[in-house]
């Protein structure tokens, strides 16, 4: 595992290349914008995702897919909703992906690690989720996160390459399970945003997160998750994260929401993703379709949609009480 790729030059991308090249690896970021290229080549900085972080020497920039066919690891960051495009551009091989993006594929309601299995046939698949502010881990803060594959051994060899005492990854093979924690905490991140953006109090953002747990729970379940797993890092631990700080763009974009702005006038103005924006839909369909209640969710789809704040906050809490628990 000597050269590893990073595919995306988002924010989570670059912050993973500092990780594989602390880790002594040979690294390789690809990034689609030429000035990302150009900045890490010759300033060792990405102005465009990830400011102020002076990155490794260890990490080259490239613009060409092709340059990775002869890497070890592929690190793949892309944004979700893009990850089956680049993975069918990119050079066929087999070398490890190592999934990092956190969301479900709205078109076709799969979840990544069976996106990359179409879209790389014959590559081993691991998934990588957690609390992570990109801007933390590219410091070097202290960081923990699931690391999941099937294949348990694959599991080991990857933590061993990417392994240093400030990013500990603990192994699991419940891919799905480390998968829906994250795509499903992107859309409740959005919730607690609403929470803050309306100042509806702390009562509320505690509540939030114990019932927006429940849901994240009960899909998990029925799609094969293990209960420890959504109640680890890269379940509650990442949902408490991004439920309580700016620094998550769901929960900004919520706090936007909340605050009387139009979420499609907010979509239009980033360029960094919310995916949880995406995520939304698809996992209330999903839902729907499963008959498993999320009320949480279907109300952050309804916002993205345009229905009021007051309105869908008026419906949650008209619900008739059930008893606690999943
Ligand atoms: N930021 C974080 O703290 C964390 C993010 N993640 C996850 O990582 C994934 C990537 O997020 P992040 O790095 O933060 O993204 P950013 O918002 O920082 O950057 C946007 C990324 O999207 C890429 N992009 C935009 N359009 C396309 C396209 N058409 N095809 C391919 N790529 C495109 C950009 O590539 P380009 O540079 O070429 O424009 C850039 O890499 C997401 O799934 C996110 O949930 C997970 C954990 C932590
Ligand atoms: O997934 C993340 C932290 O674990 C980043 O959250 P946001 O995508 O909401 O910024």
């Amino acid at each position: 595992m000597n050269r590893v790729a990073v595919i995306g030059g988002g924010a989570w991308g670059t912050a993973l290349a500092q990780v594989a090249a602390r880790a002594g690896r040979e690294t390789i970021l690809w990034a689609r914008e030429d000035d990302v290229v150009r900045a890490v080549n010759a300033d060792r900085q990405n102005p465009v995702f990830l400011p102020d972080i002076d990155l490794d020497p260890n990490i080259r920039a490239t613009g060409d897919l092709a340059e990775l066919a002869g890497c070890d690891l592929w690190l793949v960051v892309t944004p979700a909703q893009h990850m089956r495009a680049v993975l069918e551009q990119a050079p066929r091989c087999e070398a490890p992906r190592l999934l990092c993006s956190k969301g479900i594929e709205e078109r076709s309601g799969k979840l990544l690690h069976d996106v990359a299995a179409e879209a790389s046939p014959g590559a081993p698949i691991a998934v990588l989720s957690g609390p992570t502010f990109a801007h933390e881990v590219a410091r070097g803060m202290p960081t923990a996160v699931t690391l999941a594959a099937k294949d348990t051994d694959l599991a080991e060899t990857l933590r061993t390459a990417l392994a240093q005492p400030a990013f500990r990854m603990y192994v699991s093979d419940d891919v799905a399970g480390a998968e829906i924690g994250g795509a499903v905490k992107n859309v409740l991140a959005i919730a607690g945003g609403v929470v803050e953006g309306r100042a509806l109090g702390q009562n509320a953002r505690a509540a939030l997160i114990a019932r927006g747990f429940a849901e994240m729970t009960r899909f998990g379940m029925a799609f094969g998750a293990r209960p420890e797993t959504l109640a680890g890092l890269s379940g509650l631990g990442d949902l408490v994260l991004t439920c309580s700080s700016v620094s998550s763009r769901n929960y900004s974009l919520g706090k936007g929401i909340g605050e009387g702005q139009a979420a499609s006038d907010l979509m239009a103005d980033r360029k960094t993703v919310a995916e949880g924006a995406f995520t939304a839909p698809v996992l209330a369909r999903l839902a729907q379709a499963h008959g498993i209640t999320m009320p949480i969710v279907d109300a952050v789809a309804d916002l993205l949609e345009g229905a009021s704040v007051d309105r869908v906050l008026e419906g949650l809490l008209a619900r008739p009480p059930r008893p606690e628990g999943v």
